[in-house]
């Protein structure tokens, strides 16, 4: 995906760009950075007019946005665009809705204008209270509307206002005839710190200019500027000339140019929307306005380019995906099941060392150990490159899947969130339990390392799955590891309120003993060598296995 950005002063009579990589160009010096899309940026200046939200205690201040907006039913658009973006983008964001809409990826059916005390109402409810940072507007059917807003903002000021003048959805559909430009040009223009109108709602203000290329673009920014926004944004989604997306940026001084690849998609219902919200959320969080419209123009690039094969509707304009997960959970279907404690039954664990030694891929390993019988995978890499784990974790996943086997990935939560395994398992030096959850999320399973009763106690209360309680037994799979024995083991499992796994040097030779203790929430073994430091991993587990049934005698499937 390319972006590009480059910055001429309105004296100037060429837009220069350079297509290379991501890189910005700009005419003014500044710190280089990275944005959160990985594209190198060019930090806040000094001399960049900067809209920077300041609220005092700012460190513990929840960004905020409200939306005064329409509702779209198909929540490609709208309110519901407006929702997911500010969600995505980690601010927050409360609503005022002006009109509901009837549309799908058809186009829209039905407008049923909200009236005027609501309007006022919902905008006194929320200014009132809450503190809002950014105020930004969709869909204002109505010329009272545009002055209730006025009126409001007068009693409630706030620090920014971002305008999307929405006069026409992406499908062509009227959502504010022309009867409302006017007021736009007067009152609502005016007070805006950024509007960004799409190419026909540019025309519309510039009573009906034709635009057909980027210059007619710029020179249409200069004039609408000249209306009396800070800043103005004319986007140019639609401008059939261009291969790329291009928007135009003026800042009243100078114009900048915002290219990214166009995306071959039909999925591009509420891409102004987004837009718009995704700037006023980056301003909410203290970006400078650049800063701001270019992370957002970066933002609507990724998602379309991720969405553009899902499928919703039958129409001609489809939805995106706001929040990247969508095709992740159609495409790449996890383990849709809940944690089974009865998966610990025979719990292989990997050994990058004993691969090698055994001259097995593993792939090879895992596949080996599943045909025997294992009953859930850990792959513990300890010296392996990162992207060489990853790809490894991809590719055990992938069998792991077809095996309908949850796949565990040791400790490296960042290769487990890569790879989209089903979970992790720490130690106690590791990362934090508490932590692990808030990152991976309620789905996934996490394990904990346990050899104290107050481990376990800990484990739970800290939002693990399952302990694997040990050194059991002396092994040498582990350095310094002291070793709990059964009674340890029985004395973690009693005080535990999770399901138990053992762990640490049990083999065919001891885990009868094992599985007998008798302890209810001992669900299974975990092994290491017993299984891969041996020549045939499926051999080994389906004895270990055959074992562990007699022993329970239960089954597992
Ligand atoms: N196919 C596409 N690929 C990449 N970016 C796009 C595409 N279509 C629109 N955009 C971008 O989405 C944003 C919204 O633009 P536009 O579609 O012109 O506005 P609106 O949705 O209000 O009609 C702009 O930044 C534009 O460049
Ligand atoms: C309620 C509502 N507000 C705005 C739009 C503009 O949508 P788009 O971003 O597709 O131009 C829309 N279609 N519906
Ligand atoms: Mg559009």
């Amino acid at each position: 995906m390319g972006f590009l950005l480059s910055s001429t002063t309105s004296t100037s009579t060429s837009i220069f760009h350079h297509k290379i990589c991501t890189v910005f160009i700009s005419k003014q010096a500044g710190r280089q950075g990275f944005d959160q899309f990985g594209a190198l940026t060019l930090k806040a200046m000094p001399e960049e007019k900067s809209l920077t939200i300041t609220n005092g205690s700012s460190n513990t201040k929840t960004p905020h946005v409200l939306t005064v907006a329409g509702s779209d039913s198909g929540a490609g658009a709208g309110i519901q665009a407006d929702l997911k973006a500010c969600a995505a983008r980690g601010v927050y964001c409360s609503t005022v809705i002006t009109a509901v809409t009837a549309q799908n990826t058809l186009g829209v059916q039905d407008v049923s204008i909200v009236s005027e005390e609501s309007v006022a109402a919902q905008l006194k409810s929320v200014l009132s209270d809450m503190r809002v940072d950014v105020v930004k507007t969709g869909m204002l059917p109505s010329i009272a509307m545009v002055k209730i807003l006025q009126d409001s903002l007068k009693q409630f000021p706030v620090q920014v206002l971002v305008v999307d003048p929405v006069m026409v959805s992406t499908s062509g559909d009227v959502l504010a005839g022309p009867s409302i430009l006017d007021t736009f040009r007067q009152d609502l223009l005016p007070m805006a710190d950024i509007i960004t109108p799409n190419l026909k709602e540019t025309s519309a203000l510039l009573g009906g200019k034709q635009l057909e290329t980027i210059n007619d673009m710029r020179s249409a920014a200069k004039s609408l500027h000249d209306m009396g926004p800070r800043n103005v944004l004319v986007k140019g989604g639609d401008l059939p000339s261009s291969s790329d997306a291009v928007d135009i940026f003026f800042d009243g001084k100078d114009f900048y140019e915002l290219r990214s690849s166009r995306i071959k998609t039909r999925n591009t219902h509420g891409t102004g929307c987004t837009l718009a919200s995704c700037i006023a959320a980056e301003l909410a969080k203290g970006s400078s306005m650049l800063s701001a419209v270019k992370v957002a123009k970066r933002y609507v690039e990724t998602v379309l380019e991720y969405s553009k094969s899902i499928n919703i509707g039958n129409g001609p304009q489809g939805p995106f995906d706001h929040g990247l997960k969508l095709k992740r959970s159609v495409c790449n279907p996890s383990r849709m099941q809940k944690f089974d404690p009865s998966d610990l039954f025979l719990y292989a664990v990997t050994d990058s060392g004993m691969n090698k030694k055994w001259g097995r891929s593993i792939t090879d390993a895992v596949k080996a150990a599943i045909d025997g019988g294992a009953t859930i995978v850990q792959i513990r890499e300890k010296d392996a490159e990162t992207g060489d784990f990853l790809e490894s974790a991809k590719a055990c996943l992938e069998i792991c899947r077809l095996n309908n086997i949850p796949l565990l990935i040791n400790d490296r939560m960042d290769i487990a969130l890569a790879c989209d395994a089903d979970g992790v398992h720490v130690g106690q030096s590791d990362m934090p339990v508490n932590t692990v959850r808030t990152l991976l999320g309620p789905d996934k399973i996490i394990g904990v390392s346990c050899k104290t009763p107050e481990h376990a106690l800990k484990a739970w209360a800290d939002g693990a799955d399952y302990i694997g309680s040990g050194g059991v037994f002396p092994t040498n799979t582990k350095a310094n590891n002291r070793t709990i024995g059964l009674d340890g083991l029985k004395e973690v499992c009693l005080a535990s309120k999770l399901p138990v796994v053992a762990i640490g040097g049990i083999n065919l030779g001891n885990a009868r003993e094992v599985m007998e203790l008798g302890v209810v929430n001992l669900e299974g073994v975990a092994v290491v060598s017993a299984l891969f430091d041996r020549e045939c991993v499926e051999v080994e587990t389906r004895k270990l296995h055959g074992l562990l049934k007699e022993a329970v005698g239960s089954v597992k499937v």
